[in-house]
Parts: C-alpha cells; sequence; structure tokens
C-alpha cells in the first residue's frame, strides 16, 4: 500500500500535499515524482491510487492515466522545451518543479480542450503550494512557452544536420538508444519503433481457460459495459478496447476469469506448449504470468516447478494460482543463474521456459520510465545474466525435449546474438526453427526461424523468443 501524499522532506522542501486540492493534475504530479525518486513502476501506483478512490469520476480517472503515461512517453520532448526556455541548469531543477512543467507542457501540446491559462494556473497553484517562491518560474516558464508553441518560434533540431537528436526530440527517446536503433535497424525502422513506443497499448487480458471460455468471459464483460473483442493471434486473448474503468477492480477479474497480458507473451506459453501430465521448469517466473498460463495449458495436470529470486513474486504467484484454481506450482526461491540441486534436476524436464531478465526495451509503451531509466552501461551485465541462467537451465532439460528461451527486448546482443553463442558453446543443443514447426502464427516468425514481435509491425510489445530441443 501507498500512502496517498507524501509530505515535503528535506531533499523536497515545501508543504504537505495535503494541501493540495486533489485533482488528476495534482496526483499526476505526485505519482511522477515518486516514480523519479523510488524507482517505482508506473503501473503499481497508478493502481494503489485508481484503488483508494480519490477521484471518483471516470473522465478523472482516464485524464489521472493519460497524463501520468503521456507525460512519461513524451518526457524527452517536454525537457528538450523546458530547456530551451529555462535560463538555469535543468539538471539542478527541483524533480518535483520539472513534474509540474512536464504535466501542464504536455497537456497543452498533446491533449484538446484544456485551455491553456487554466493549465498554467493550476501548474502555478500547484507550485505555489508545494514549493513556494518557485511559482514565478512556473509561471513565466509556462507562459514563455505557450506563447513560443502557438507562434511556431522553437526550432527543433534538424534531421539532416543531427538526426539522432531531431528523432531522440520529435520522439521523444534517449539519444543513446537511437544511437543503438539506428546502428541496428535504420532510419525508417528506428524512426517507427520510436513513434509505436509512444502510442497507447492495446489492453489485451487472458482468460483463465480453467475457469472461464473466450465467448462465455467476453459475453460477462460486455454485460459489465466493457467493449470486447476477440483477437485473431492468441486464441486466449480478448481485447478491451473501451475500459470505462479499472479491469482489474472487477469482480471477474478478483475471481482469476482472466489476466491483464500483453499478445505477445500470451503467444510465449502457446509457444512452450505443455502438455497436461508433463515436468515444466519455468527459471524466472516472476509473479506468475506465463506460468499460470502453462498451468492452464496443461489442464491443472502435471508438474511445472517455478523458480525466480525474489520470495514476494513467488508470493504474489502463489496468490495468483489459487485465484486462478491452480494447483500444480510448485514455486521455489532460488538463483536460476547458480541453482543448485543440480542432480536432483538435472535432464528431469520435458519443457523448459527461460523468461529472462531483460532490458524490457520491447515494452516501451507500457512502461516508459524504462528508457529514462535504463543506463546502457547496464546492457552488458544483462547479457551475462541470461546466458549464465540459460546454460543453467540446460542441464534441467531431459533428451528431446524442449526449451524456449524468451524475452520482452528487441536488443540483438540480448536475443538471436546470444541464442547463437549458447548454440555455439552447447552441441547437445539444436534450434528448432519455427518456420519449420508448422507455428501457427507464420507473420511472427523472422527469417531465422525466431519468433518475433514488436510494437510497429505486430502492434504487440516486443518479444523475441527461441525454440531449442536438447539430441
Ligand atoms: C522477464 S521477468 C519474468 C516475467 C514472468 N515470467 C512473467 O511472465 O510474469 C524476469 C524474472 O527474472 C527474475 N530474476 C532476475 N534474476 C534472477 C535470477 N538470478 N534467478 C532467478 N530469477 C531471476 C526477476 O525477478 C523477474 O521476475
Amino acid at each position: 500500500m501507498f500512502p496517498i501524499f507524501s509530505a515535503g522532506t528535506s531533499s523536497q522542501p515545501g508543504r504537505c500535499w495535503a494541501e493540495v486540492k486533489i485533482s488528476p493534475r495534482s496526483l499526476a504530479v505526485e505519482i511522477l515524482d515518486r516514480i523519479d525518486t523510488t524507482g517505482a513502476f508506473a503501473e503499481p501506483l497508478l493502481d494503489a491510487f485508481l484503488r483508494d478512490h480519490l477521484l471518483d469520476s471516470a473522465p478523472d480517472r482516464h485524464l489521472l492515466t493519460s497524463l501520468v503515461y503521456g507525460t512519461l512517453r513524451m518526457r524527452g520532448r517536454l525537457d528538450w522545451i523546458i530547456q530551451q526556455l529555462y535560463q538555469g541548469r535543468f539538471s539542478s531543477m527541483q524533480g518535483g518543479i520539472r513534474n509540474i512543467l512536464r504535466t501542464a507542457l504536455y497537456q497543452f501540446l498533446f491533449m484538446e480542450r484544456i485551455p491553456a491559462f487554466a493549465l498554467v494556473d493550476e501548474a502555478v497553484e500547484l507550485a505555489k503550494l508545494r514549493y513556494p517562491g518557485r511559482e514565478k518560474l512556473v509561471n513565466a516558464l509556462l507562459r514563455n512557452a505557450v506563447r513560443k508553441v502557438s507562434a511556431n518560434e522553437l526550432s527543433y533540431p534538424d534531421f539532416q544536420k543531427t538526426p539522432v537528436e531531431h528523432i531522440a526530440v520529435m520522439h521523444s527517446h534517449p539519444p543513446w538508444l537511437v544511437r543503438r536503433w539506428l546502428s541496428v535497424y535504420g532510419t525508417e525502422r528506428c524512426r517507427s519503433l520510436c513513434m509505436a513506443n509512444n502510442q497507447v497499448p492495446p489492453v489485451a487480458i487472458r482468460v483463465n481457460s480453467l475457469k472461464a471460455d473466450r465467448s462465455t468471459l467476453k459475453e460477462i464483460l460486455e454485460h459489465e459495459g466493457f467493449t470486447v473483442s476477440e483477437s485473431s493471434f492468441s486464441p486466449d486473448a480478448l481485447l478491451i478496447t473501451d475500459p470505462p474503468r479499472h479491469l482489474r477492480l472487477t469482480s471477474t477479474s478478483r475471481e482469476g476469469l482472466f489476466i491483464l497480458q500483453d499478445e505477445a507473451s500470451q503467444l510465449i506459453g502457446r509457444l512452450v506448449a505443455p502438455a497436461a501430465g508433463e515436468a515444466i521448469l519455468d527459471v524466472c517466473c516472476g509473479t506468475g504470468v506465463k506460468t499460470t498460463h502453462l498451468a492452464s495449458l496443461m489442464s491443472n495436470q502435471g508438474r511445472i516447478l517455478a523458480v525466480d529470486l525474489y520470495p514476494a513474486k513467488l508470493e504474489a504467484l502463489n496468490r495468483l494460482s489459487s485465484r486462478m484454481g491452480i494447483s500444480n506450482i510448485e514455486i521455489r526461491q532460488a538463483d536460476a543463474s547458480t541453482m543448485e540441486d543440480e542432480t536432483a534436476f538435472r535432464n528431469m524436464f520435458d519443457r523448459i521456459l527461460v523468461d529472462a531478465p531483460c532490458s524490457g526495451l520491447g515494452t516501451l509503451r507500457r512502461n516508459p520510465e524504462i528508457k529514462w531509466r535504463l543506463q546502457p552501461r547496464a546492457l552488458p551485465s544483462y547479457s551475462r545474466l541470461q546466458e549464465q541462467i540459460l546454460n543453467r537451465a540446460a542441464a534441467f532439460l531431459h533428451r528431446g525435449g524442449c526449451l524456449v528461451y524468451s524475452t520482452c527486448t528487441i536488443l540483438p546482443e540480448e536475443n538471436e546474438l546470444l541464442i547463437g553463442k549458447f548454440l555455439s558453446r552447447h552441441d547437445e543443443f539444436r534450434q528448432i526453427r519455427l518456420s519449420d514447426a508448422s507455428f501457427a502464427y507464420p507473420t511472427l516468425v523472422d527469417e531465422n526461424g525466431f519468433f518475433r514481435t514488436a510494437p510497429d509491425t505486430s502492434g504487440m510489445d516486443g518479444f523475441f523468443a527461441a525454440l531449442l530441443t536438447k539430441e
């Protein structure tokens, strides 16, 4: 649980938030501040704020969600504008002031029907209460921004002269990432990826086949006021095109009839394709989004050993399993890169899922905070950990069994390059090219037989998966 308002602290002097009139804008600034200062993700924070019913009306709740995600997605462009107009050092500006400016500017640039004077006034009021004395800066900077943008007086970086800066500012991604994607994918793909990352992602749910079928759940949700369609990719998915309320608060969610899960993530379970009665190892199970899918595909029969490093995630998996009526998952807290009990597990499993910890760069639509948080120097440590976990898990597969290695990133060193290295060191393993494996979704298979999705090509999150077998 999160206390709803943080009091002013010595690092963020100012008055308690309790004095601030609660509005979608003040809450958005509060959430953005917490994302910056605590490293939290937007989704659970928003869930907690919405669950506490601080905002009663559906439009206000929708506005809060749009403001938080929109400001995070467009932060690169917003910060660039603020830096053009701010006389001091942007990096020394108080984080709270930055978020007041960003949210106001986001509304002005990207949201309709909010008059400029109203959003400037509200930003100034917020600054006055939280950072007395700084309201003059907020007022002057926002009025200047409104004037310059309206008069088309801001000149953005030129694509011909500085392509990286141009894409980074116009499509709001960090320059290091634009540089990487330009070198891997070229200009057009880099641009289309960045643009797709700034879109609102579809809301997909996975129907728990142990408790409901797709058409019945569709009817129930429609009856509750949602606009629902069946997806043409995942046979377990429903797409919610008009979520008037928060889906997780519905009784069907609480009773475990479905779980929110992107379609690409659902297709990973289909790729593992476990059968009832088999022995499955899920070495990076997290909170069990994919583990519970595997259990449903096995009709709750057989055995799944679910491993993760973090006890809190395993506890969440336990809660999710019982909500979904699943009883064939056994959990184990362990470091999958150094897992012990090798002799007990060696050659034991029919199928293994290695859903490796990764940079998450395929999920920037849903988790835009990642692009501002991730440092390029962290990337090699992901590849090292992925390699260690895959090497360790490989020993536990029996001959003839299948191993799926998956990530939600689109960087080659976490995906195909890593698999190439693994295969060159493990003669006993062979890749099953999905093009040769009668995989049901040929459009999601690349020229090397790997599973690959991306927001700009398939409309799903960016996932990668390789299917391997032990001979
Ligand atoms: C991509 S997430 C897995 C998501 C999960 N499979 C799902 O569908 O919900 C990667 C997981 O690896 C876990 N992890 C990170 N390092 C680990 C390690 N050394 N050993 C085991 N699990 C680890 C993280 O806690 C995280 O839950």
